[in-house]
């Protein structure tokens, strides 16, 4: 077999080798060390390591002494002299075969190389850190997937549209009730845009004092107005250059803010407050809004130019009650969610579904989705039925009691009622012995009806 060369590996690690034998006296050091040193190998040879006056031209902080008289490992941060280079020693004893110190041996690592490596893995964990919080924004958002349902055909157009204008820069607006998903649909935009992994700065304009609303908006240079930070402050149009700004509430945007905002938009460049210099401008605008921004053009309240300048492509969604198509898979969907986040697992009768179905819901997707979450933290017995629902939802008993009937013969709506009702006592009961005792009829009662009914 051929030998191996030890040497001329040792030679070129990346890490210092320092070796002496079992006095002290240097026999061996790698060629990292003397570059890391800046020294020459006949300077060493030969130097014990126990001589502090031939030793203190070199280093500082050497552990092979002590590794010598312990005959154990040592570690030490120590410095070699001539570079004024850190390193980072670590010494170990190699014995002989009588269990003899034979050599003591010191490899040395640059402490300011493991600096860097201490940043890189530091930048590394944030950057995981990053990716962490995408991840779970994704997930709970889950654009396109399991979460977001779009079983209506108003919500598919809307979903179509948005993918289609994803890929461009064209202002979008989006408008709804409160709660039928505008956000929803602005993060498919951006989702799907170009812009994505860029900052997506999402502003109530509703939430912020019109006072502030400006420099938020646009920034301010330093010694704008009273209060103003030293240095001045960038606006979030320019925080979130590169990516793309979603401007919700747009129709609560006082008017004078509305014309400086046209300006931005036209001109595709910003001024800071008290500045004087325009930054240009490069953001992807979606705007929102639960007003009916026409409406408002006719009251005075909002700017005929800018409503054209927004309403580029317009997304309109409907409310829930006009999308029944949508509203059992939401409720599925939610059900599933917080059942196996409150570790539970409920099922709801037809009854129940069918008053969910016919409820207004005034509040849209936001309202459904914590009446779901109310009646799955508050049920305890595996079963959301029609009187949950009743209470849930605050509605009367009368109500409860008439879904479905409203129009019809009188006959029709009594089969319709009967039906709800044993549906779901069979369902609560499990068997329809105890159902026939829950309704308070007769075993022989409630078959005959279930035959007649063909449940
Ligand atoms: N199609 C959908 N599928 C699943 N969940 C949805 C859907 N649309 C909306 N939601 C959920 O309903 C809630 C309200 O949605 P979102 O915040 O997008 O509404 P919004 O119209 O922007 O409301 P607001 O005008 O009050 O800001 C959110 O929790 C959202 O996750």
């Amino acid at each position: 077999m051929k030998e191996i060369d030890f040497k001329k590996i040792c030679d070129n690690l990346i890490d210092a080798i320092y070796v002496t034998d079992a006095e002290g006296n240097t026999i061996y050091v790698n060629d990292a060390y003397l570059k890391l040193g800046d020294l020459r190998r006949e300077e060493l040879m030969g130097m014990n390591v126990f001589n502090p006056d031939q030793t203190k031209q070199v280093y500082t902080g050497g552990v092979l002494p002590d590794v010598l008289k312990s005959g154990r490992r040592c570690e030490k941060v120590g410095t070699l002299k001539r570079t004024n280079t850190k390193v980072h020693i670590t010494g170990i004893p190699i014995f002989d075969e009588n269990g003899e110190i034979q050599y003591a041996v010191a490899t040395e690592k640059d402490v300011a190389r493991l600096e860097e490596l201490k940043d890189h893995l530091a930048e590394l964990r944030k950057e995981n850190t990053q990716g962490a919080a995408e991840l779970a924004y994704l997930r709970d958002r889950q654009i396109y997937d399991i979460d977001v349902v779009m079983e209506s055909a108003c919500m598919q157009e809307a979903f179509a549209v948005a993918r289609s204008v994803a890929k461009t820069d064209v202002t979008v607006l989006i408008t709804g009730e409160s709660g039928t998903g505008k956000e929803i649909i602005a993060d498919a935009i951006y989702m799907a845009s170009e812009r994505n992994g860029k900052p997506f700065i999402k502003l109530n304009c509703s939430a912020i004092p019109a006072n502030l609303l400006e420099s938020e908006l646009f920034g301010y240079e330093e010694g704008s107005f009273t209060g103003a930070r030293k240095g001045g402050k960038a606006g979030l149009f320019e925080i979130a250059s590169g990516g793309v700004v979603l401007l919700d509430e747009v129709g609560d945007m006082p008017m004078d803010l509305q014309v400086k905002l046209l300006r931005v938009l036209q001109s595709r460049e910003v001024t800071r407050v008290g500045g004087k210099d325009p930054i240009p401008l490069d953001i992807r605008l979606i705007a929102s809004t639960n007003k009916n921004l026409k409406v408002g053009i006719e009251r005075g309240t909002f700017r005929e130019d800018l409503y054209y300048r927004l309403n580029v492509v317009p997304i309109d969604l409907k409310p829930l009650k006009e999308r029944q198509a949508d509203i059992e898979p939401l409720v599925e969907t939610f059900l599933k969610k917080y059942n196996t986040r409150y570790n539970k697992n409920l099922i709801m009768t037809r009854l129940a579904m069918a008053m969910m179905m016919e409820y207004s819901w005034p509040g849209n997707i936001r309202e459904l989705k914590n009446v779901i979450e109310r009646m799955v933290v508050i049920n305890f017995t595996g079963v959301i039925d029609g009187d949950v629902v009743a209470r849930v939802l605050g509605l009367p008993a009368a109500k409860v009691q008439s879904t479905n009937s409203r129009h019809g013969t009188l006959k029709a709506a009594t089969e319709s009622l009967e039906r709800q009702m044993i549906e779901s006592a069979l369902e609560r009961c499990g068997s329809k012995r105890k159902a026939a005792k829950a309704l308070g009829v007769d075993h022989s009662t409630l078959v005959k009806k279930c035959q007649r009914l063909g449940i």
